[in-house]
């Protein structure tokens, strides 16, 4: 099974590609956009119907527009060569809301994502888009993958929120974690990347680890680094569930 990463950054990209042991090799998509392939080694037997998944790896910017055009492009250059994806995982850093196991550098791995922003601010408060009768404000990855992925990787589930804008007072995230009980974590892609997926009939992974707690801005505060060491650390965990992983 060929499996589509999409991170917002190179930083985030190089952690994955990383973890998975080679060096990768660069594949132009139409826009511009360069997806990393690499074939991680597996010391695990090679069972039947378990084919070592070739990754891509793709920075496709931030916010959930860019993932959204950069996670289509790749679907729909895979789809016309044939080569169609059976995965796609949203992958990258994120802020994480105060609950047990999401603090700095904790894996998160998303039971819901979830568009936090999209919709309209009333006299009554935020209404989703669906409120509004439209589209859809949540995807919701498959259920086993999600247990499977946080087994292996000692991740928290929960909800991860997609945000355009990034929380930056402790009263937005109280109105954020009320509005979504259960929220782990926000970030600014998996909405895009999901909403992606499905045009394209594929199911989608959001694994996110925490450089920041959601709330006051302070971004000198942000720990990018042990971030990015966690996100490598839980795609390497994360191999084997992928090449377990039937649809
Ligand atoms: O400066 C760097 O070296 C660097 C390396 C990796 C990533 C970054 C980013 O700034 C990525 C922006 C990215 O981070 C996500 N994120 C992280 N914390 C939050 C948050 O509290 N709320 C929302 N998003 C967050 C987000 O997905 C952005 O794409 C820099």
């Amino acid at each position: 099974m060929n499996v589509l990463v999409v991170t917002a950054v190179a930083p985030e990209r190089d952690a994955v590609t990383r973890a998975c042991g080679e060096e990768p090799g660069r594949r132009a998509l139409p826009g511009g956009y360069e997806a990393h392939r690499v074939r991680p080694a597996d010391a695990a037997d090679d069972g039947p119907g378990q084919a070592l998944p070739v990754l891509d790896v793709l920075a496709a910017g931030v916010g959930p527009a860019a993932a959204a055009a950069g996670t289509a492009t790749a679907l729909t250059a895979a789809a016309v060569a044939d080569e169609p994806y059976g995965l796609v995982v949203s992958a990258g850093i994120g802020g994480g809301f105060a609950a047990p196991g999401t603090g700095t550098g904790a894996v998160v791995v998303a039971s819901a994502i979830v568009a936090a922003d999209l919709g309209a601010r009333t006299a009554e408060g935020f209404a989703p888009v669906t409120a509004l009768g439209f589209g859809t404000d949540t995807h919701h990855p498959p259920a086993g993958l999600v247990r499977a992925a946080a087994g292996a990787t000692g991740a928290v589930t929960g909800p991860v929120l997609t945000v355009s804008t990034v929380t930056g007072t402790a009263e937005r995230a109280a109105e954020l974690a009320a509005l979504h009980p259960g929220a782990a974590a926000e970030a600014m892609e998996g909405f895009g990347v999901a909403e992606a997926a499905a045009a394209h009939g594929v199911p989608v992974l959001e694994i996110r680890t925490v450089s920041n707690p959601v709330g006051p801005r302070d971004r000198a505060a942000w720990r990018i680094p042990e971030a990015l060491g966690a996100l490598g650390g839980a795609f390497e965990a994360l191999l084997p569930v992928l090449r377990a992983w039937k649809a």
